[in-house]
């Protein structure tokens, strides 16, 4: 029987319940789900992770619908790609990522995997279904006493 692996990725800093419905909803999109955790040094579409880079991969790889999770690779997004050879890259809802710049950039690589992306969790008006939300009511109830 053929394993089909799904990639998934992000950067995971403070985990909530988007998390883990973006991770179910790749999980559902394959037989094994490989999980890439940005490093931190990748990250600056946004503020970088608060959570060092090993713990964040660590939380992930506790979560019931990861099969693996590893650190991303510092320089080349595709070279964990090229290593998983997935069957599937499922971005998430709001990833920054373009479909088909990413699925064009596998094809250059000879790589052959459908680009899906996963569907966003309904919000609930009392989680905090991001980390940025989450920071914010930090510092909004703890600040700067
Ligand atoms: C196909 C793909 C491969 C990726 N591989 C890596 C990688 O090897 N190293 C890394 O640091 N980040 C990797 N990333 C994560 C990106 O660097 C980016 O930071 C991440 O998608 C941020 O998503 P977020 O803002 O939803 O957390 C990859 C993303 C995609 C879509
Ligand atoms: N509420 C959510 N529903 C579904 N997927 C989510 C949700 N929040 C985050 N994700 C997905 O989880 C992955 C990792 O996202 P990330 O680590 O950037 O979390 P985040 O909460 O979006 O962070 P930030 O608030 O800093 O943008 C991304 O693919 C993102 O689309």
């Amino acid at each position: 029987m053929v394993t089909s692996r799904v990639v998934a990725q992000g950067t995971f800093d403070i985990l909530h319940p988007g998390h883990l419905h973006y991770l179910r909803d790749a999980a559902a999109m394959g037989d094994e789900l490989h999980v890439i955790i940005a490093r931190s040094t990748n990250v600056t579409h946004k503020a970088p992770p608060i959570v060092p880079d090993e713990q964040r991969r660590e939380m992930v790889a506790a979560l019931d619908p990861v099969d693996h999770a590893r650190l991303g690779h510092p320089d080349d997004i595709f070279v964990p790609i090229e290593e998983i050879e997935p069957d599937v890259v499922a971005l998430g809802y709001d990833q920054h990522h373009d479909d088909e710049a990413i699925a064009a950039a596998l094809a250059d690589r000879g790589i052959d995997a459908e680009v899906r992306r996963a569907s966003g969790r309904e919000t609930n008006d009392e989680y905090l279904l991001s980390t940025g939300r989450i920071i914010d009511r930090i510092l909004q109830e703890r600040g700067s006493d």
